[in-house]
């Protein structure tokens, strides 16, 4: 199921502002009172769909797909009383673009102990862009095991796909051209909660295939 609903109050947009992280052009569309609503929501669903979740194993893609993955992991044991195995998956060799782009650093793949064979395997991530991350951290599950089914969460799904893949549960849909970013921050990386809509940078660069 795909959750079009995008109806997450965000109030008044404050008036953009210049930062030193370089989301000076930003506004804001989720803060964080609206990033804990909703990860609240689809933990709800995570357990009505799986029938209270008790073979569910969070994999968070890197960078702030993991966080996410302990946020929802956390809340799923509020929810159900019993702890969700939640770890993440690196999808940086799995990529499609690596030949394309300057090497990446290797992030961590930490696979809970009893594995993924014949377990659900929710995936985690902030954004839902092209579908070419999503596509390589299924190919990377492919290497670890065979889960009995894998589904998809994401805080963000801001459309253009470029591979026939959809989220089992989204945050919020927001439609963009392919002119603006998303950036998802997050206390545990970025020191606060935001999903900011900005600009890109005018740059030589053409596409958005590249940006994944
Ligand atoms: O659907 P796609 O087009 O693949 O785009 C979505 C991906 O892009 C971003 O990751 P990025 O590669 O920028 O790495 P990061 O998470 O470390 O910032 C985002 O976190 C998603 O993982
Ligand atoms: O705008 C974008 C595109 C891909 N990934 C992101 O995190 N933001």
């Amino acid at each position: 199921m795909v959750d079009d609903r995008s109806d997450i109050s965000t109030g008044p947009t404050p008036a953009a502002s210049p930062r030193a992280d370089g989301a000076g052009t930003a506004r804001p569309v989720l803060e964080g009172p609206d990033i804990a609503r909703v990860l609240t929501r689809i933990a709800h669903e995570i357990v009505e769909r799986a029938k209270g979740a008790d073979d569910v194993v969070l994999l968070g893609i890197p960078t702030r797909g993991v966080f996410l993955a302990r946020r929802l992991a956390d809340k799923l044991a509020e929810i159900t009383g019993r702890a969700a195995p939640v770890g993440s998956l690196d999808i940086t060799m799995y990529r499609d673009d690596l030949r394309l782009h300057p090497p990446r650093a290797l992030a961590r793949t930490d696979i809970p102990g009893d594995g993924v064979d014949g377990r659900l395997v929710v995936l985690v991530d902030d954004v839902l862009f092209s579908g070419r991350t999503i596509r390589a951290a299924l190919d990377a599950l492919g290497d670890i095991g065979r889960p009995r089914a894998v589904q998809l969460a994401v805080l963000v799904d801001r459309g253009h796909r470029e591979l026939p893949i959809r989220a089992d549960y989204v945050g919020k849909n927001l439609p963009t051209s392919l002119r603006e970013t998303v950036k998802v921050l997050l206390a545990e990386e970025d020191g606060r909660d935001s999903v900011l809509l900005g600009q890109k940078d005018p740059g030589p660069r053409a596409g958005h295939a590249a940006d994944g």
